[in-house]
This record gives C-alpha cells, structure tokens and sequence, in this order.
C-alpha cells in the first residue's frame, strides 16, 4: 500500500445530471477518520444531492482537479470527452451487454488506457450482484403506487416523495393516514422487493398468503409477496428449481393470472428478461373481472413482464393511464384504464438515503479490495484494463471494434 491513497468522488456529467453519489459526508468523513493513509476529495457539483458546503463541513477537500487521484468514482456513464487519461473509473457503464450508446465511450476509454472496474460486475461467488440501488427503488416505488391509488379512488392523499429532505421526512408523513382496504400483490424477492415490503410495514399493512389473498376479502389493507417460486411451474414436471429458472426461464409457465381478479393493486419487483412469461396477457386487460386498479411497475421494462407498460414516465409526472380495451395511454384514473406508475430512475427521488445506502455496500463489500493490489472480485469486474479488454470480457471486441 502507498502512503497517501487518493479516492476523488467525480461530478456527474450524463445529461441529465444525476444527484447521486458513491459516498455522503459522514461515510467520507469515517473512511478518512479509518484509513489515515485514504484521502477523499469531491469534485464540485450544483446538482449532487449533498452539497459542496456538507462535505467541506465534514472535513472532506472538494476540488475540481482529479488528476492526482488513484481511483474515480462516479455513478452514471461519463461523457467520452471527460474521461481523464491513465486513470482508474468506478461507475455503471451498460457497456457488458454492447449497449449502442456507450459504445463511443468504451472506445475512448481503450484509447485513453483507462482501467474500467463496473458496480454492475462486482458480484458475490453465487454471482449475486453486491451493489444497486434497489431498496430505495422499491421504497420510492411502492410509495408511489399507492399514492396512485389513493388519487384514483380519493380514499386517502400522500405527498411526493422528493418534497421531502429524505426518507425519516417521508415516513413522518405516514402518520394519521388511514388507508383503506385494499389488496396489494408484491412481486420479487430482490432489493426492491425489500424496498417495497418496507413500505408495507411502516404502513402497517398485513401479509397474507397468496392464497388467501386469491380467496378472500378482508375489512383492512392487506398484501402478499409472490416470489419465483410462487410465480413460476415448470411445464411438464410442474416443480419449480431456483437454478434451473435462471437457466431455462422458458421452460415455466407463470401462475400470476388468479391474481389479475384479486388484487386492487400490483407492485412488481421481479427479476425479468424476454425469455420469462408476462405475468398477464393483454387479454387479461380485457376481462370485465381484471380488478387491479394501480400497477407500481417498478422491474419496468417497456413490453416487458407487464405488458401495458407503455414506456417510461418521469419523476415530476410518474402516473399514466393506459386503456384496457384500446390499449391507447390516457390520462390516469380513467375508468376503463389502470394507473401505471412506471418510472426508470426511482432511487433519484430519494437520493440522500440512495447515495449513503449504496456507500454502505460500497464500504462493505468492496472498499478494503480496491485499496490492495488487484484481487479476484475485482478482476472479475474489470471490463478493461489500462484500455485492454480483460479476458473475462473479450466477447465485446467486436462492440469495442465498432461493429
Ligand atoms: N425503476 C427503477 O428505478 C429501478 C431501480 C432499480 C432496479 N430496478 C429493476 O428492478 C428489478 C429488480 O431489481 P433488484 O435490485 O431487486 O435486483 P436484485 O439483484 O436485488 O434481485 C434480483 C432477484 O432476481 C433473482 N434473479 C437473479 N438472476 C435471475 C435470473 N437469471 N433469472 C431469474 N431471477 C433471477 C435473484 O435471485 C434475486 O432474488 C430489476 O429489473 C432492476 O433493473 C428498477
């Protein structure tokens, strides 16, 4: 280890600018206080959501020269012509699955001999993935759906999440609200499924078991947590095996379709891609019995495992309609239409907590690793390597290469 190891937290750059960040304050502040030999410095920014001044309060130097610093950390996509030659970036670079948009950056970090270690590849040994901001989506997620559902029926009214400073704010609003009953179906088993059952605790409202959910009505609120398992048979041995879904999720059936005329409410948190049955079919939508009101799309993938998402709305605006029988996008709470709250950037109406949740991970799992000699976790999340390809990733040569 040298004497003085020099961590720089960069400004975010990707248009918009994001307001988060890999490590508050108080969590620069103790790595100093903890490892004399680390220095942090923050590079100035108007949009991060911890200000210039908290850090300068906190004994952190903020500066805008980063060239001095051994590794940069940053969240989103930094913009090619801002990547600092020679040096070492920590960010979430959707470059692993050849994204076209980063293609331009990946091949200015080849020509700039950067060495580039992605959040997304840090993965524990049963290739669990150590960092995300999950939780804070399911928090803001849920929160938002049945916010939606208060607005379509009138029964009750929640402020906006990002009017609050953070999140012991927004739970003190929670106080003296009545909800009324309700049936919720929770899907996934992930960080936003805990997210989301958070919510369902601090509100106080009970878990059922999927079956009673399906079976009966109940005079208070009332949710239940569908997890693969629960969700998905397989086809012809009608079992269902955790690794065997990863594999082959096209060999199981989806068992969500009794839900559809049960629940009031859909707040998904399921792992997807395009291999894994819809929860519902457009055909669903049609059914005069179909009873969910509001779905808190938060997996959102636009046609993914709901199929009346119809893409992405925003922070400032995160309800839409969509018609059941024209399948047309209306304004919400439309009677012939369900809310859709689908939005893509959750964990940004509660930066704060996102940021400092995402650096505890970061402090835990990560941190002793990158101020040591390259270990195992993180060659395994190295995509380059002083701007060569590591073996692990030599499948986007043809990406890099500009095809
Ligand atoms: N809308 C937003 O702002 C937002 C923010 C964060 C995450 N998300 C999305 O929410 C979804 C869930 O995210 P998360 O943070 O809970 O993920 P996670 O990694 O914490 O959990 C994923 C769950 O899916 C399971 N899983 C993993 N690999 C799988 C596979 N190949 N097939 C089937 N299941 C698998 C895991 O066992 C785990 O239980 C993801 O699609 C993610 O992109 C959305």
């Amino acid at each position: 280890m040298k004497n003085q190891f020099r961590i720089g937290l960069i400004r975010e750059a990707k248009i918009p600018q994001d307001n988060r960040v890999a490590f508050t304050p108080l969590q620069c502040h103790w790595i100093q206080h903890h490892y004399p030999h680390v220095q942090m410095i923050v590079q100035p920014s108007p949009h991060r959501c911890f200000t210039d001044a908290e850090y300068q309060q906190a004994g952190i130097t903020v500066a805008e020269e980063m060239e001095s610093c051994d590794i940069l950390l940053g969240i989103k996509e930094v913009p090619a012509t801002q990547l600092i030659p020679g040096k070492t970036y920590l960010f979430f670079s959707h470059t692993k699955k050849k994204q076209p948009q980063n293609q331009r950056m990946l091949q200015e970090i080849a020509e700039k001999k950067i060495t580039l270690i992605d959040y997304e590849c840090l993965t524990h040994a049963d290739g669990q993935r150590m960092l995300g901001f999950g939780f804070f989506a399911g928090v803001v997620g849920a929160h938002n759906g049945l916010m939606a559902y208060g607005n379509r029926t009138g029964s009750f009214q929640f402020k906006r999440v990002h009017q609050s400073h953070d999140f012991q704010e927004m739970i003190a609003h929670y106080f003296g609200v009545m909800l009324p009953p309700m049936k919720i179906a929770v899907t996934g088993s992930g960080r936003v499924t805990a997210g989301v059952l958070e919510i369902m605790g601090l509100l106080g409202i009970k878990y059922v078991t999927p079956d009673a959910l399906i079976m009966q009505e109940f005079d208070y609120p009332v949710y239940t947590q569908l997890k693969a398992g629960e969700l998905y048979l397989h086809k012809t041995d009608k079992t269902y095996n955790r690794l065997d879904f990863h594999q082959h999720p096209e060999n199981y059936d989806c068992k969500f379709r009794p839900f559809v005329r049960a629940a009031d409410i859909l707040i998904n948190g399921i792992y997807w891609d395009h291999r894994i049955e819809q929860l519902f079919s457009w055909d669903d939508l049609k059914d005069p019995l179909f009873r969910i009101q509001v779905i808190a799309d938060i997996t959102d993938d636009a046609s993914g495992s709901i199929p009346c998402n119809l893409g992405d709305a925003t922070i400032e605006d995160p309800v839409y309609g969509v018609d059941r029988l024209t399948r047309a996008r209306t304004a919400p709470a439309q009677p012939q239409s369900v809310d859709m709250m689908c939005v893509g950037n959750l964990p940004n109406e509660l930066p704060r907590d996102a940021s400092q949740y995402f650096g505890d991970q970061l402090m835990k799992y990560v941190f002793t690793e990158l101020l040591t000699p390259t270990t195992d976790l993180v060659k395994r999340a190295t995509i380059m390597d002083k701007g060569q390809l590591t073996a692990e990733f030599s499948y986007l040569q043809d990406y890099l290469a500009g095809a």
